[in-house]
């Protein structure tokens, strides 16, 4: 028989976007080639037995943060690509901060390309960034294959000379004005600057400097003020929005009314926001720092509802890493950002399937499907189905595991979950049909991951 398939992936419980289905995967030449019962192959052809897991797409993280160039010490494409994998993600949208120069004009593009270049075990996109006088920047960065652009309306902080700002009003009005012509869409980091520059030198004036106390200065009135003020600049403007990491279901609720309004907008939460809150911040210490901040219990619970009504589009990992001395003492001088991205589809798989119900298709939606769509890589990306990227996290949903410091690929091995019991666990991880990922022997192929242009604006090959 001919070899009509590079490698068989035998009889996993394939998660569908109309549901669950025991099915065979036949690969070739890196896509799927076809999905069936019992598929006819011949004998050479190499077989993964898959029949006590469940294939997922794999993990599409909208938003992290890799760092390079200039602090690869912090993270760089190496180790932060292995970390998702490990985590079940094939594909990863990089942030124009927190490498130096952060990626606000084409030679800083070129510039992180050149970083990425034969580095990722996985697939990757990368953002540009709107900050106050690169206007005039952002169409060759359109031209050259970004996916979109991401602003902060608080100061991100950051390290080095060229370091990303936050947009005043104005730069965020004309940015949104030319984004909308350019046709992409601007993700945003909504709290208000005011706000929270204003609480934070307070408390510090008062020496309030704990973890609550650092909670305290982010409220979700800051939140909303940024979430609505952008909003109707998307009115005015036309231009297409993307909430990053919004931490409360009053966010939501917002951004759900200016959906029902007809303005094109996403929502994306963290798995962060939904798995811990703010007593674990007190626990945990500046290991789970972020901003906007964990929440109280009521909030994330008041969050869940808005996921279990199906009101979030996109689940990402807003992974900020940085050496783990930045994370010990002083809360307000700790950096702010999380790592975590290696847990986020066990995290939500857990914490939403097996605990809250949530039928693994909807989990999916949000972990794959709606970041493909909404950033120009899908059909390529995102689903399970013939001739897509053959993009698989294999996971066995009844494998519990307590997640060990040793277990952790990022460049400094900490997070908030170590010591945390997950009821699944990723065992194997596809990226367009090679194994780049198993349980036990680590990374197991080489960086074969490459850069995905969106196929809007005519210039990318992601969508075919
Ligand atoms: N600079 C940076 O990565 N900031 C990120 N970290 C975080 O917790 N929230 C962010 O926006
Ligand atoms: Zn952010």
């Amino acid at each position: 028989m001919d070899k009509q398939f590079d490698l068989v992936i035998r009889k996993g419980t394939v998660v569908l976007e109309e549901g669950l289905k025991q099915l065979d995967i036949g690969i070739l030449g890196g896509k799927i080639a076809a999905l069936g019962e019992n598929l006819l192959y011949s004998e050479h052809t190499p077989v993964y037995e898959a029949e006590h897991l469940h294939v997922l797409p794999g993990m599409v993280d909208a938003h992290v943060h890799f760092n390079e160039p200039a602090l690869g010490h912090w993270e760089g494409f190496v180790t932060g690509s292995a970390a998702l994998a490990a985590g079940g993600c094939t594909t990863y949208i990089d942030m124009p901060l927190n490498g130096v120069p952060p990626t606000v004009r084409l030679s800083a593009l070129e510039r992180k390309l050149e970083a990425a270049e034969g580095q990722s075990l996985i697939d990757y996109a990368l953002w540009g960034g709107l900050v106050p006088g690169n206007i005039e920047n952002l169409q060759e960065l359109a031209e050259a294959g970004v996916i979109g652009f991401k602003a902060f309306m608080s100061c991100p902080g950051g390290e080095g000379e060229d370091i990303f700002a936050e947009v005043d009003d104005h730069t965020l009005f004309k940015g949104m004005q030319e984004i909308a012509r350019l046709g992409l869409v601007l993700a945003l980091h909504a709290e208000s600057e005011e706000i929270v520059s204003k609480r934070a030198a307070k408390a510090q004036e008062e020496g309030r400097r704990g973890a609550l106390d650092f909670v305290d200065t982010r409220p979700i009135a800051a939140e909303l003020e940024a979430v609505n003020r952008a909003l109707y600049y998307a009115e005015q403007t036309g231009c297409k929005l993307h909430f990053v990491h919004i931490s409360s279901a009053e966010g939501v609720k917002a951004i759900t009314e200016a959906k029902a309004k007809g303005l094109d907008v996403t929502v994306e939460t963290c798995p962060h926001y939904l798995a811990l809150t703010n007593e674990d911040l007190v626990q945990l210490g500046p290991v789970a720092k972020c901003a906007p901040p964990l929440r109280t219990a009521g909030d994330q619970d008041r969050l869940w509802a808005e996921l279990l009504a199906g009101r979030l589009d996109i689940l990402a990992s807003d992974h900020s890493p940085c050496p783990t001395s930045m994370k010990q003492g002083d809360f307000f001088e700790a950096w702010g950002g999380i790592s975590g991205a290696q847990s986020s589809m066990e995290l939500m798989l857990d914490e939403g399937h097996l605990r809250r119900n949530v039928p693994l298709p909807e989990l999916s939606r949000m972990l794959s499907l709606e970041p493909a769509k909404r950033f120009g890589l899908y059909p390529r990306k995102g689903v399970i189905a013939v001739g897509a990227d053959a993009d698989f996290a294999l996971v066995d949903m009844n494998m519990s595991y307590t997640l060990q410091t040793n277990d952790l690929f990022y460049r400094h091995k900490h997070s908030p979950y170590v010591g945390r019991t997950f009821g699944c666990r990723v065992m194997a991880t596809f990226n367009r049909g090679s194994r780049v990922y198993e349980l036990g022997e680590g990374v197991v192929s080489h960086a074969g991951g490459t850069w995905l242009r969106p196929a809007v604006n005519g210039g990318g090959e992601a969508g075919g």
